[in-house]
């Protein structure tokens, strides 16, 4: 009896670090074959769930099948939640220091880390959105330089910025990881092949 081949998905991102993440984060725990596709999409506009539905539209259009997009942002409590989406942009001009030093007049450094995964099975297909948040503070940068604005995000209940804990601890802890268990948790339900949700697929 031939094994039916996993349905698989492509996550459109241009950002290897990210995908060098999810690939960590999700092993081989994810019930469709991930494949990726280095595409810089439109950094659009709006609140976190508007931009996510459009980044994933137009991925699901460029790529006119299965596509999964991420985006993420950082939000600083004392500046109502932004730079939130427009994080990129701040990150690249101003660097980590600049980030920290954004919130020298505010006595509140507390923030969150936003992450937002979408899936949509296609061109035209509606799109579905998994959240994931950490809480944290901005301090004055510390760790590895690798990933983005890691060395000034410390997240509550540790005395390390991302940058200097382990992959193993952030990937267990981090706004990715728990988006991806939402994520994770919601396709092993759905994609699980035992009779009766068989049969309740079958009558969606
Ligand atoms: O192609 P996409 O997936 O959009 O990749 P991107 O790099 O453009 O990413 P975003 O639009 O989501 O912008 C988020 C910014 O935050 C950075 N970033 C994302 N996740 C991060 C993390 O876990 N730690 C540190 N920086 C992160 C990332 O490098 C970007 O500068
Ligand atoms: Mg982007």
């Amino acid at each position: 009896m031939s094994v039916p081949a996993r349905r698989s998905v492509v996550f459109v991102t241009g950002n290897a670090k990210k995908l060098e993440e999810v690939t960590q984060i999700l092993g081989d725990t994810f019930p469709f074959q991930l494949l990726s596709k280095k595409i810089d999409l439109p950094e659009y506009q709006g609140e976190p769930d508007e931009i996510s539905i459009q980044k994933c539209k137009e991925a699901a259009r460029q790529i006119d099948g299965p596509v999964i997009i991420e985006d993420t942002c950082l939000c600083f409590k004392a500046l109502g939640g932004l730079p939130g989406p427009y994080i990129k942009w701040f990150l690249d001009k101003l660097g980590p220091e600049g980030l920290f030093k954004l919130l020298a007049g505010f006595s509140d450094k507390s923030a969150w880390a936003l992450c937002t995964f979408a899936f949509s099975a296609g061109k035209d297909e509606p799109v579905q959105l998994f959240r994931g948040k950490t809480e944290g503070h901005i301090v004055e940068p510390r760790g590895s330089r690798d990933f983005g604005w890691d060395p000034c995000f410390q997240p509550e209940g540790y005395e390390e910025t991302y940058a200097e804990l382990t992959k193993e601890v952030k990937n267990t802890i981090s706004h990715r990881y728990r988006a991806l268990a939402a994520m994770s948790a919601h396709f092993s339900q759905t994609n699980s092949t035992s009779p009766r949700n068989k049969k309740k697929r079958q009558e969606e």
